[in-house]
């Protein structure tokens, strides 16, 4: 635990400071991931570039406080990834609906994670992004492509007495037209512990 780690804590433990629940954007480059956390933080669109250094923002999402991480897809920046994987509360994947010719990769990329023992357990909201765009996958289509078929878990709420079981669900979205991640959001947030 670095100091900064040991003093939030510390604040945390005497009420001092809410606790914040920590979350990562993941997905490959050019998945939308920025755009979302911007329209979140900002309610608007913003141009941005795409991500070479990790940046985190405070959202609140319902009663509940996040910092999110927007960890950059480019192949370059998915080595950074590993050293934000503590203590996560959840991890969304983005993955642009309409680049079917980039699913194989995105699957490679997801399948790592979920079986990274770092992240057992935590929570995992796939958006399928861009659904604005007339040949975007269907869900049942993208559920196929990345192997979740018969692994998500549902949308409504998972009986978690079951601990080996990860919360896992695919939302269609369109971060540009502000539609379909508010259910994911919602569905995700019943398994945030405060
Ligand atoms: N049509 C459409 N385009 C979108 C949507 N969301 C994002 N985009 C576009 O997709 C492109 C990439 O978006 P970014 O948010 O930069 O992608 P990123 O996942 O942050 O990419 P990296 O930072 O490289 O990892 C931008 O041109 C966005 O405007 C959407 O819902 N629909
Ligand atoms: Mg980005």
């Amino acid at each position: 635990m670095s100091l900064l780690d040991w003093f939030y804590e510390a604040l945390a433990s005497l009420g001092l400071r809410q606790k914040e629940a920590k979350m990562l954007f993941m997905g490959l480059d050019n998945a939308g991931k920025t755009t979302l956390l911007r329209m979140l933080k900002h309610e608007r669109l913003v141009l941005h570039q795409p991500t070479l250094f990790p940046t985190s923002e405070e959202l609140s999402i319902g009663k509940i406080k996040f910092r999110a991480f927007d960890l950059g897809g480019r192949l370059i920046a998915r080595t950074a990834w590993p050293n934000y994987y503590a203590k996560v509360d959840a991890v969304v994947y983005l993955v642009d609906a309409c680049d079917k010719k980039r699913f194989v990769e995105s699957k490679r990329v997801l399948d790592a994670l979920l079986s990274d023992e770092a992240l057992a357990k935590v929570p995992f909201l796939v958006l399928g992004n861009k659904i604005d765009i007339p040949h975007a996958a269907s869900e049942d289509e993208l559920r196929y492509h990345l192997g979740l078929t018969d692994f998500t878990t549902g949308k409504g709420k998972l009986n978690l007495a079951d601990q080996a079981v990860r919360p896992l669900e695919v939302f269609m979205c369109s971060v540009v037209r502000k539609m379909g991640y508010g259910e994911g959001f919602k569905w995700m947030s019943q398994y945030i512990k405060y």
